[in-house]
């Protein structure tokens, strides 16, 4: 099948890095051009002035296009071809849906899909079974079946749901991701880890599941308030800091123009971390090995979340205080310089992001949540440290002396000066 609405209609979507001869072709599941298969396809690899259009995923399981564009929530074309069947059910909250969900009904229904809707409470609170029981509810009552497409319109945690709910309803059903936060973009969207929180742990209950497609408008964008842009530029930086020190130098010399959300260096760090993403997930999907580097400031971040009851910091802000903490211990492992975690430190601040923990997260209770990680194996903790700056290891060969002074360093630190580590924008609710 080709793509003709595209080529159709140059201006409303452009999908620039192909030639005129080399358009996208998905047939059995398999991403081609009408001259080869493709290992993998690119636009826009440097120059952050050029725009950047589609990016292709390629994993064992499935191979899948990020579509990048404004406006693209209107245009059908980006999602007939990845919708097989008459219904779709479109999973979203009380916040995006309001926002969001009658545009993309209506693009839907213009391709004469069934499209049924179901919007859940809004924030990681509800990122839980009792949710994703309300969309299993919602997929009986439309009497979807496995034809049936599931698309996530909203953030990190919708995507994550709906993803499981697909992964899950009647063994698997196709789903669509479209992100509406930078974090969401950068990130949760791409690579197929989808899932759900038990009280006692994040993510602990989810799946491996590849989207069929990433539709990402950058125009929703617009209506994220500041303090969820700072959370998703914190999984930006971490790209740079585990494997590719030339997009962290970028990010220093950008991040003011990032804040103030210029579309041009916007443009350049979403598709950049989705290429980096993209890379390590094709090298490693089921995480055997080296996609657990995507995990850098996870342990201790997810241990802030889950031990603040998933209500008071971000993601993203937990994972930026986790990220220093991994890098203060890889410094007292010998592989990081003192300059090399003021650099971490400095970036983040810049971006309005926490550089310690909370002072209610003792050892005690890092240690307790720390210990549920899904890197442990067979009770040891696997951790994500830096072997220089660029260089990220996942390695359970450290002391646990130099994991509790690390700790220990931070808590003394933000209990002799509580006033200075204070989340940013704590006041404003999740
Ligand atoms: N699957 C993965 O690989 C992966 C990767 C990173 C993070 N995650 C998960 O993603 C979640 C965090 O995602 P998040 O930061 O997007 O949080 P989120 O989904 O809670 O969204 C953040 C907030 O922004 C609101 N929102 C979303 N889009 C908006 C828009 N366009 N305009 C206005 N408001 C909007 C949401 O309603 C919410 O209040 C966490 O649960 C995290 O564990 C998963
Ligand atoms: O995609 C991955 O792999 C990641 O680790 C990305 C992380 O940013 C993300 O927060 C992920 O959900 C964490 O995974 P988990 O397996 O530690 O729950
Ligand atoms: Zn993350």
């Amino acid at each position: 099948m080709c793509w003709d609405g595209v080529r159709k209609q140059p201006n409303k979507t452009r999908v620039s890095c192909f030639t005129t001869s080399q358009f996208l072709v998905f047939k059995n599941g398999l991403l081609e051009t009408n001259k080869q298969r493709i290992k993998s396809t690119s636009c826009f690899r440097h120059a952050p002035s050029v725009r950047m259009e589609t990016l292709v995923v390629q994993t064992p399981s499935r191979q899948y296009p990020i579509y990048f564009g404004t406006g693209i929530l209107e245009n059908k074309e980006y999602f007939e071809q990845h919708i097989p069947g008459d219904k779709v059910l479109v999973v979203t909250n009380d916040v995006v849906g309001p926002l969001y969900l009658q545009r993309l009904k209506h693009t839907l229904e213009s391709s004469n899909k069934l499209v049924f809707s179901l919007e859940v409470p809004n924030g990681e609170i509800h990122k839980n079974l009792t949710t994703l029981s309300q969309i299993y509810d919602k997929c009986m009552e439309a009497r979807l079946d496995r034809k049936s497409t599931l698309v996530a319109l909203g953030g990190g945690v919708i995507g994550d749901l709906t993803g499981f709910a697909a992964a899950t309803f009647v063994r698997g059903v196709p789903f669509i991701q479209i992100p509406t936060t930078l974090l969401a973009v950068v990130d949760s969207a791409v690579g197929g880890k989808t899932g759900v929180n038990h009280p006692k742990g994040k993510n602990m209950i989810g799946a491996f599941y590849q989207p069929q497609a990433v539709v990402v408008d950058i125009n929703t964008l617009h209506t994220l308030d500041d303090r969820q842009l700072a959370a998703g530029l914190a999984e930006v930086i971490k790209y740079g800091l585990i494997r590719d020190v030339a997009f962290l130098e970028w990010c220093e010399a950008n991040i003011e123009r990032l804040m103030k959300r210029d579309p041009e260096a916007l443009r350049y760090a979403m598709y950049q971390s989705c290429k980096n993403k993209s890379d390590v997930v094709s090298a490693d999907e089921r995480e055997s090995g080296i996609r657990a580097i995507l995990n850098l400031g996870h342990t201790f971040g997810h241990a802030i979340e889950a031990g603040t009851g998933f209500s008071t910091w971000l993601h993203g802000e937990a994972v930026a205080a986790g990220m220093v903490m991994a890098s203060e211990m890889s410094y007292r492992m010998g592989w990081l310089t003192k300059e090399d975690v003021g650099r971490v430190e400095s970036i983040l601040s810049r971006a309005s992001l926490p550089i310690r923990p909370p002072p209610t997260m003792t050892l005690e209770k890092f240690m307790t949540f720390m210990s549920i990680d899904k890197k442990v194996e067979s009770g040891k903790l696997k951790l994500v440290l830096l072997r220089g700056i660029g260089n990220a290891i996942v390695t359970g060969d450290f002391p646990m002396d130099v994991l509790q002074e690390t700790i220990l360093y931070f808590q003394k630190l933000v209990l002799s000066h509580p006033e200075q580590y204070e989340v940013p924008l704590a006041s404003q609710s999740l």
